[in-house]
């Protein structure tokens, strides 16, 4: 196959696709509006979600549902051929041997990796070292896309990708070019952006989306216990599309998150009863938790807190000028 066609079979399938056989250009457009940028992203979609895209009936929204599952797989397939597939399943370097070999490979695309720690335990700074190392070639450990950025606090640093692209060999400035940054500044915000990022991975390949942090706007717009389940409702809209995208365009998606202090019974059994934020929502729709703490020094240590996979475990990494990495003299934790 040659390496145009190889590039025709591969990502996802432009919702123009869908046009002809009842569906006219003016149905994709409403679509689109919508966020709706993929045949995957209709065929994933449960009646009810498209049926609430202005201008779309319910005869429509079938045709829709029908035509998009002619053209992409949603049934069985053999435990071989799912093994297959994983197998070949990209993931991204953290920078750090150590890390990867933790988790696997890296961080795995086409599911979502939450982050959570204390403050200044490496969050943002993984999530900056994977912004540049997830534009490697595949064999490097990168996924050959670009990265999408949403800050929610403002402390995303280009001077920081810098270093991290000289230490891959990597032009600066295209590796800047590739990272597409957007400050939300409230919750709505920050689920709008999901939006626009569906349009941009529609348009060109991205690798990686990052949100750092997930839950910083929500304290901040919806306060105390009467607000928290109308909240919680918008956590859960806003994770479900990450997942989304996760699934459609295969990126790998990073978010991070804080932690608070244990007040329920569990704290007694706990020695360090920190807990992340967000409830049941974040914990049920992140596929890998990772709890990063402070060691000595520049040394963070990371511990599977959650995966579908995975064993508890833990290793230790570093932060650096130019990124993540292994700690430099290796010690007892
Ligand atoms: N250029 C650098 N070289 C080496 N270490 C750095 C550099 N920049 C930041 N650090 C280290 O990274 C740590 C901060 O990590 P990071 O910003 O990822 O924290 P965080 O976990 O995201 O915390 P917060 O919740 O406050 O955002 C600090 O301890 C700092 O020493």
């Amino acid at each position: 196959m040659s390496q145009e066609e190889d590039d025709a079979f591969s990502g996802p399938l432009l919702i123009e696709q869908l046009e002809g056989n009842g569906i006219s250009i003016g149905d994709i457009k409403k679509l689109k509006l919508e966020g709706y940028h993929t045949v995957e992203s209709v065929a994933y979609a449960p009646k009810k979600a498209l049926l609430t895209v202005k201008g779309i009936s319910e005869a429509k929204a079938d045709k829709i549902s029908q035509e998009a599952a002619k053209l992409v797989p949603m049934g069985f397939t053999t435990a071989s051929e799912f093994h297959n597939r994983r197998s070949e399943l990209i993931c991204l370097t953290t920078g750090s041997k150590q890390l990867d070999t933790l988790l696997g490979g890296g961080i795995e695309t086409g599911s979502i990796t939450e982050v959570f720690g204390e403050f200044r335990t490496g969050k943002s700074q993984l999530c900056h070292t994977l912004s540049v190392t997830c534009q490697l070639p595949i064999d490097m450990g990168g996924g050959e896309g670009k990265c999408l950025y949403i800050d929610t606090e403002g402390t995303f640093r280009p001077v920081r990708l810098v270093s991290i692209a000289q230490r891959y060999g990597l032009n600066p400035d295209d590796c800047l070019d590739n990272v597409a940054y957007a400050r939300a500044y409230n919750a709505e915000h920050q689920f709008q952006l999901l939006h626009q990022a569906a349009q941009m991975m529609s348009e060109s390949r991205f690798s990686l989306l990052v949100v750092d942090s997930i839950m910083s706007l929500y304290r901040t717009d919806y306060s105390g216990r009467a607000e928290l389940s109308a909240r919680q409702t918008h956590v859960a809209k806003f994770m479900r599309t990450l997942q989304r995208l996760a699934d459609e365009f295969g990126i790998a998606v990073v978010i991070t998150n804080q932690v608070v202090a244990q007040v329920d019974g569990a704290a007694m059994f706990n020695p360090d009863p920190k807990k992340p934020i967000g409830g049941n929502i974040i914990a049920h729709s992140s596929t890998t938790r990772l709890s990063f703490r402070k060691g000595r020094a520049e040394q963070r240590i990371c511990k599977i807190y959650d995966s579908p996979c995975l064993p508890e475990s833990e290793c230790v990494f570093a932060i650096y000028e130019d990124g993540i990495g292994d700690p430099k003299v290796e010690e007892e934790v």
